[in-house]
């Protein structure tokens, strides 16, 4: 376990083996057709731009009849992957992508009998399809909550094209909670890098500026 500890802080690789394999293994969430580690089925054939003119859509879930349907009336911001094991991601995919949008903004429009809370206990209230599983939209109901106010939404559930496109990736060490093997991880943050989404292990800076900000400003740290 040393030895593994110290040759992972000087870069030395314990195996050759490829991320998820070989090359010719099936995809998620191993590899791309391009040899690269996958991230999720949305980016990792690279992706466009938002649209800042969008003004938002309806997101489906999975279920083939009787599907949840939520409106989402405004783009969204701070897309990102996560790679925490709270998240929906889709079959297969190695990260979740995921934004926040106002919840003033969000509204069941079909179904809503199928919602469930995935676990109440939680700062994010994740409303989940009881049939497919998909989470819908997570809620922070806590108004001490640094992100009181935003509602956090999987766009890949839209067929709409225009929401922001995710900038960054969150809670990267945290894929390892759920088997990833330790080894890969490197080459998962180059690949993330060479998508435009500078990997962190918790948030982006300014998400982190702006969750120290809010708590300085309730202890009194700083003036509110
Ligand atoms: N290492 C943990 C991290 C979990 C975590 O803190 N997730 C973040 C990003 S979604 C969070 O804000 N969670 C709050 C929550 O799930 O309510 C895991 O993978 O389960
Ligand atoms: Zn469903
Ligand atoms: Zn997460």
């Amino acid at each position: 376990m040393f030895k593994k500890i110290i040759d992972a802080l000087t870069g030395k690789s314990h195996d050759d083996t490829p991320p998820g394999g070989s090359p010719s293994a099936p995809k998620s969430p191993g590899l791309t057709s391009g040899g690269k580690p996958s991230i999720h089925p949305s980016v990792d054939e690279g992706f466009k731009p938002g649209n800042d003119s969008f003004g938002g859509g309806i997101l489906t879930c999975h279920c083939s009849s009787d599907p949840v349907k939520v409106k989402v009336a405004a783009q969204t911001a701070h897309n990102h992957a996560c790679g925490c094991s709270k998240c929906w991601k889709p079959e297969g995919a190695r990260f979740a992508v995921i934004a926040v949008v106002s919840r003033d903004a969000v509204g069941v429009e079909a179904n809503e009998n199928k919602l469930e809370i995935v676990d109440k206990s939680a700062a994010i209230q994740r409303h989940a399809c009881k049939a497919c599983g998909v989470h819908m939209f997570g809620r922070i109901e806590d108004t001490n909550h640094p992100f009181h106010g935003l509602d956090f939404v999987h766009t890949e559930l839209s067929d709409e094209a225009g929401w922001s496109e995710p900038q960054f990736a969150a809670f990267v060490s945290s894929i390892i909670e759920t088997g990833e093997n330790p080894d890969n991880m490197s080459a998962i943050r180059d690949r993330l890098r060479e998508l435009g989404m500078p990997p962190h292990d918790v948030l982006a800076p300014g998400l982190m500026d702006a969750i120290s900000t809010h708590k300085a400003k309730q202890s009194g740290a700083l003036p509110s």
